[in-house]
């Protein structure tokens, strides 16, 4: 994979990656996990860079995570209930986007219109008390919902709720899923409906709001419709948040998966993106390691 990373900043990561094989200058924490003893190098900060805490939970619990993330020159934990709130505060972090109904029950189904519209009205409030500018949505499953009907359904839904979320000033981003990893509960969703990037645009530019956004999952996207960074640039008026993750494999960001993620980050920057990149990857080695690797990779 072609990087615009510098060569000092890859031969940085890997050098902590080489130290940690050779078990040197690593602290063993509590959780098993090494991390290094020396501060990182500032970073960039062209891209705001936040954390995914259900990727990190099994290792680090929020006051660690929110720990690690300001080590490392992150900026926020992502899809954390308001109770963590105060924990990030404390480290000078915030949380880019709220979590909010699951993505098996949305809006393509009336069926789930009034639980779904209860939790995001709630979850609204506590942005809005919070300062948390994102809440993440989702089209729900299939269940034999043509797609039509599916993005009849999303859009009467969201209108019921968007007046709410314009009032307080905050986006509800709907994340476009990937059906086509059936391995890992958390690698794919078969099944789901908003599972192509222009399925999602249409139904955002029929709410017609600018507090309804696109959570344009550059994971997600690359399985299910490829061409990311041309896709970043046509919809650029609608993406209001970020994912990563290696593919195939939803891994860490490096050579053994195949996205191009400085050149995509570049590209954000281009458009003017001000928004979140939230590393969402399931760690399979050390979790801190790549972590750090994923943050300094998206550092252009
Ligand atoms: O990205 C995913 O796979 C999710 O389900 C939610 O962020």
């Amino acid at each position: 994979m072609e990087s615009k990373v510098s060569r000092r900043r890859l031969l940085q990561s890997s050098s902590i990656l080489a130290a940690s094989a050779l078990g040197l200058d690593l602290q063993q924490s509590t959780a098993g996990e090494k991390q290094p003893q020396v501060s990182p190098q500032p970073l960039k900060g062209n891209i705001n860079q936040s954390v995914v805490h259900w990727c990190f939970k099994k290792y680090w619990d929020i006051e660690k995570t929110a720990q690690i993330a300001s080590q490392l020159g992150i900026k926020s934990v992502e899809l954390t209930p308001a109770e963590n709130w105060d924990t990030l505060k404390k480290y000078g972090l915030t949380c880019a986007i709220a979590s909010s109904h699951g993505f098996k029950s949305g809006f393509n189904n009336p069926a789930h219109w009034d639980e779904c519209i209860q939790i995001l009205r709630k979850r609204i409030d506590e942005c809005a008390a919070g300062g948390v500018k994102n809440v993440i949505t989702f089209t729900g499953m299939r269940d034999g919902i043509d797609d039509e009907t599916g993005v009849k359904n999303c859009v009467a839904g969201f209108k019921k709720i968007i007046g709410y979320a314009e009032k307080n000033n905050v986006n509800l981003c709907l994340e476009m899923l990937n059906s086509r990893d059936a391995s890992h509960p958390m690698k794919g969703h078969p099944g789901y409906q908003g599972d192509h990037t222009e399925y999602c645009i249409d139904i955002i530019k029929q709410v017609g709001s600018d507090r309804m956004k696109l959570l344009f999952d550059i994971y997600h996207v690359q399985i299910m419709d490829g061409d990311v960074i041309r896709r970043i640039r046509e919809h650029k008026d609608y993406i209001g948040h970020v994912h990563t993750a290696g593919n195939p494999g939803r891994g860490e960001l490096d050579q053994k998966q195949e996205i191009n993620y400085p050149a995509i980050m570049q590209a954000l920057q281009e458009i003017g993106y001000k928004g979140y990149v939230g590393q969402e990857f399931i760690p399979t080695r050390d979790p801190y390691e790549g972590l750090q690797q994923a943050v300094l990779l998206c550092d252009v």
